[in-house]
């Protein structure tokens, strides 16, 4: 069965997007996925995105990461979804409902309300989230944020400087976390600019991340390390604009862009 495929990205962070819309495709499980991400043998992606119907929304977006794992969120693939759509959308996401809208060159979208206890990150046990009385080799008191994914958030004077290959691997695996986490480190750089290095879990350092650089501004603002309630986070991949409303909700902004289509035989993968 030779299956269609369309390659984008989100400021390099990159997408194996499937879409089963109007046919369907069989079942696929983590070894497929991770097969498909696979940047030697496969096609390559930080992330596969499956485009199915759905009752309550406009359709359902799944997302596994490289590794074979299904997540509820991703940011980027969410811009580069809206694009391939063309036109505003809710989306249902297994972290919830969101609502995507493209904006010429990429999309703006309202990735929901922030969570902040320590249950919903979720945490193995109680504990402030603000600044977590945790630490790592010199990485120290987090702010924890689910975004629709789990997310920690780590405020260093250099992020650069921070060895994230070593210890994202380590951090994102800790018992503190039972389905893992994200690990993201971030320096301000001014009144409403964030630098910002990832470390995804399922798919290790990024060029970007939509939802870490959500989860770390909506910490910025928490810790009053901000002005206002906006900042735009500079990755490696390029910048994005993250809101977070008066009305508690998580607006991010920026480009998305389609690299190649083509087509596999499923039975290779499979
Ligand atoms: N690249 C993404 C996040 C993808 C999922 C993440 N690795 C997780 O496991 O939660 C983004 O742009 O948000």
């Amino acid at each position: 069965m030779r299956v269609p495929f369309i390659k984008m990205h989100g400021l390099g962070n990159d997408f194996v997007v499937l879409d089963a819309r109007s046919e369907a495709l069989p079942p696929i499980g983590p070894a497929t996925v991770a097969a498909l991400a696979d940047r030697r043998t496969g096609i390559g992606c930080d992330q596969l995105i499956l485009l199915e119907p759905a009752d309550t929304a406009d359709f359902r977006m799944r997302i596994f990461n490289s590794d074979g794992s299904e997540v509820e969120a991703c940011g980027n693939a969410s811009r580069a979804v809206a694009l391939l759509h063309g036109r505003a959308a809710q989306v249902e996401t297994a972290g919830g409902l969101i609502a995507v809208e493209p904006t010429g060159c990429g999309a703006r979208i309202d990735m929901g309300v922030p969570r902040f206890e320590w249950d919903a990150l979720p945490l193995a046990y109680a504990m402030d989230t603000l600044s977590m009385p945790v630490g790592w080799d010199g990485l120290e008191a987090p702010a924890a944020v689910n975004v629709g994914n789990p997310h920690v958030v780590f405020f260093v004077p250099d992020a650069e400087g921070v060895p994230l290959d070593r210890l994202g691997p380590e951090i994102e695996r800790d018992p503190l976390f039972p389905e893992r986490v994200n690990v993201n480190v971030a320096q301000v750089t001014g009144p409403a600019s964030l630098h910002l290095r990832v470390w995804e879990r399922g798919a290790g350092l990024t060029r970007a991340c939509g939802t870490g650089a959500c989860a770390t501004t909506v910490a910025a603002i928490r810790r009053g390390l901000i002005e206002g309630r906006a900042a735009t986070v500079h990755l490696p991949g390029g910048p994005l604009e993250i809101e977070w409303s008066a009305d508690n909700r998580v607006l991010m902004t920026g480009p998305a862009a389609e690299s190649f289509r083509g087509t596999f035989d499923w039975g290779d993968f499979a």
